[in-house]
C-alpha cells in the first residue's frame, strides 16, 4: 500500500513517511492508493475478533509490512491497554432504533484517545527506528488537543505544541490541556477560533521549508493514521451488533465538525462495511450540512454553542471526500480548493450531490434541541449524552426512519461538558481523573493569532 496526494503532486511514499508528512507536501491530504475491499467472507471471519485483533487485522492491510506484524501488535495492544472498559469502544442499546458506540473510555474521555494513543505510540516507535525528530503541531477546538498531549507527554525525543482558541473550549477540556506540566507539552491560547487555528496550522505545514527545518509533524486528522484508525470502530460496532443478530444494514450517526469521523466511516463503507447511511450532525456552525442538503459548501458565520468541538466552518476532511466524489480525480481536486481560495466557495452540479446523497444524510442541531436531546433521554432511558453526541441522537430522530437501526458515536464523556449540562438542571459526578483537574496550575501562553506570533513560538519551542 502506498499514499498519494488529493493534489496528485506527491510521488507515491509508504505508511511510515505518509505519517511524517502528515500535510502532504502540495497542499493536499494524503489517500491510499486503492481502498482495500473486503468480502462478506472476510467481513465474517473477523466478527468475533477482539478490538485489538480487529485493529491489527486493519492496519496490517494500510501498513503493509513496513511494520513487522510483532511490532505494530505491540504498538496497537499499548495502546488501548490506557481504556477503561474491555470492549474499548463498546455500543449500549437505548432503544430497538438507537444504540450508542461510547468512544470516551480512553485517557481524555473523548473519541479522539482511539486514535491518538496509536499515534503517539506510533510517533514514539518511528522516532527510535528511523532517527526521525518528532515535533508534532497540532489545533483543537477542544477534544484533539487533549488527547495528543496525552498520546506524547514525557515520551523522550518528542515535543507538542496545542493551539486552541482561547476561551472557546469547554472548562474540563481547558484544564484537560492546560494543567499537563511536562517539559515537552506547549499550550498557545490563541486569539481567534479554531479555523484561525487550524488555518495557521495548515500554513506553516505547507511552507515546506519551515516544516522540514522544524520537523513539523501532524496529529490532527490531516493525518492519514488519524483516519485508519479511526475506522476500526465503524467495524467493530457493527460486528458487536451482528453478533446479536440485529444488524443488516446500519446507519451511524456521527456528530461533525473537521469531517474526520465521518470520513473514517466513508472509507469502512467504501471498504464494504454495510452502512446504509452515514447522518452527519452538525450543530449551528452548519457548512456541512448544507452541503449535504444543497450541494454548496461555503462558511456561514462562526457561532458558539454548547458543543464546542465542533464549532468549525472550514472541515480539514472534505477535501478527502471530494476526491472520492470527483473518481479520484486530483486535477479535479486542485481545482475545487482552488475555487474555494478564491470565492471562498465550491457548488457541486446534481449528479455530484445525488452521489452524496446516497451515502450522507445531514442535520443542523440548533442549541435548544441539544439540550432538549439531553433532557428527553435522561428523563426517558436514563442515559446522560454529552451534547456533541446529543447533536448526533437529535439528528436520529429527525432523519431515520421507522425500522431503521443506527449507531449514534458518542464522541466524548459528559463531564467534560458540564456546562451545557448544568442548564437543564442535571447534576453529574464527574470522575475521579476530571475531578483532580480543578486543583492544577495552568501552564498556557495567549498569543495573537497571526502566523508569525505561532512561528515566533514555535522557533523557541523547537
Ligand atoms: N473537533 C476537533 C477539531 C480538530 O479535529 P481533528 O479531528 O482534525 O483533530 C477537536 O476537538 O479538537
Amino acid at each position: 500500500m502506498e499514499y498519494i496526494s488529493t493534489r496528485g503532486q506527491v510521488a507515491p511514499i509508504g505508511f511510515i513517511d505518509a505519517i511524517l508528512m502528515g500535510l502532504a507536501d502540495d497542499g493536499g491530504l494524503l489517500v491510499p492508493q486503492h481502498i482495500p475491499q473486503l468480502s462478506a467472507d472476510m467481513l465474517k471471519s473477523w466478527q468475533r475478533l477482539s478490538y485489538q485483533e480487529l485493529a491489527l487485522e486493519i492496519f496490517t492491510l494500510f501498513v503493509n509490512d513496513e511494520i513487522p506484524c510483532a511490532d505494530l501488535k505491540r504498538l496497537v495492544d499499548d495502546s488501548y491497554a490506557t481504556f477503561r472498559d474491555e470492549d474499548v469502544t463498546p455500543v449500549r442499546r437505548i432503544n430497538n432504533g438507537l444504540h450508542v458506540l461510547e468512544l470516551f473510555h480512553g485517557p481524555t474521555f473523548a473519541f479522539k484517545d482511539v486514535a491518538l494513543q496509536f499515534l503517539g505510540n506510533l510517533y514514539q516507535y518511528v522516532s527510535g527506528k528511523t532517527n526521525s525528530i518528532i515535533h508534532i503541531l497540532g489545533a483543537t477546538s477542544g477534544d484533539t488537543g487533549a488527547s495528543a498531549i496525552e498520546g506524547v507527554r514525557g515520551k523522550a525525543g518528542i515535543r507538542i505544541c496545542i493551539l486552541h482558541p482561547h476561551g472557546k473550549v469547554s472548562k474540563v477540556q481547558e484544564l484537560q490541556m492546560t494543567t499537563v506540566d511536562d517539559a515537552n507539552v506547549l499550550n498557545l491560547a490563541v486569539d481567534g477560533t479554531f479555523d484561525d487555528c487550524q488555518r495557521i496550522i495548515k500554513e506553516l505545514f505547507a511552507d515546506v521549508d519551515f516544516k522540514h527545518r522544524y520537523h513539523l509533524r501532524a496529529i490532527n486528522s490531516i493525518n492519514i493514521a488519524r483516519i485508519l484508525a479511526q475506522t476500526v470502530y465503524y467495524f467493530y460496532a457493527y460486528f458487536q451488533l451482528a453478533n446479536k443478530g440485529q444488524a443488516d444494514k446500519v446507519n451511524f450517526s456521527v456528530p461533525t465538525g473537521n469531517f474526520g469521523d465521518i470520513f473514517a466511516g466513508y472509507l469502512a463503507l467504501k471498504m464494504g462495511l454495510p452502512i446504509n447511511k452515514l447522518i452527519l450532525a452538525t450543530n449551528e456552525n452548519n457548512i456541512l450540512e448544507r452541503f449535504v442538503r444543497e450541494g454548496v459548501y461555503e462558511p456561514g458565520e462562526f457561532r458558539g454553542t454548547y458543543s464546542p468541538s465542533m464549532d468549525i466552518q472550514v472541515a480539514s476532511n472534505f477535501e478527502r471526500y471530494l476526491y472520492y466524489l470527483y473518481g479520484e480525480d486530483s486535477a479535479a481536486v486542485t481545482r475545487l480548493m482552488g475555487q474555494f481560495k478564491a470565492d471562498g466557495r465550491i457548488a457541486i452540479p446534481a449528479d455530484k450531490l445525488a452521489a452524496v446523497q446516497a451515502d450522507f444524510a445531514a442535520y443542523g442541531v440548533q442549541n435548544e434541541e441539544c439540550l432538549d436531546a439531553i433532557s428527553d433521554y435522561h428523563a426517558k432511558y436514563d442515559y446522560l449524552l454529552d451534547p456533541h453526541t446529543a447533536c448526533g441522537v437529535a439528528a436520529t430522530d429527525k432523519l431515520a426512519d421507522d425500522g431503521e437501526v443506527t449507531i449514534a458515536l458518542s464522541t466524548a464523556h459528559p463531564a467534560k461538558f458540564d456546562e451545557a449540562i448544568r442548564l437543564r438542571g442535571i447534576a453529574q459526578t464527574y470522575p475521579p481523573q476530571i475531578e483532580a483537574l480543578f486543583d492544577k496550575p495552568q501552564h498556557q501562553t495567549v498569543v495573537g493569532g497571526t502566523n508569525d506570533d505561532i512561528k515566533d513560538q514555535l522557533v523557541k519551542f523547537f
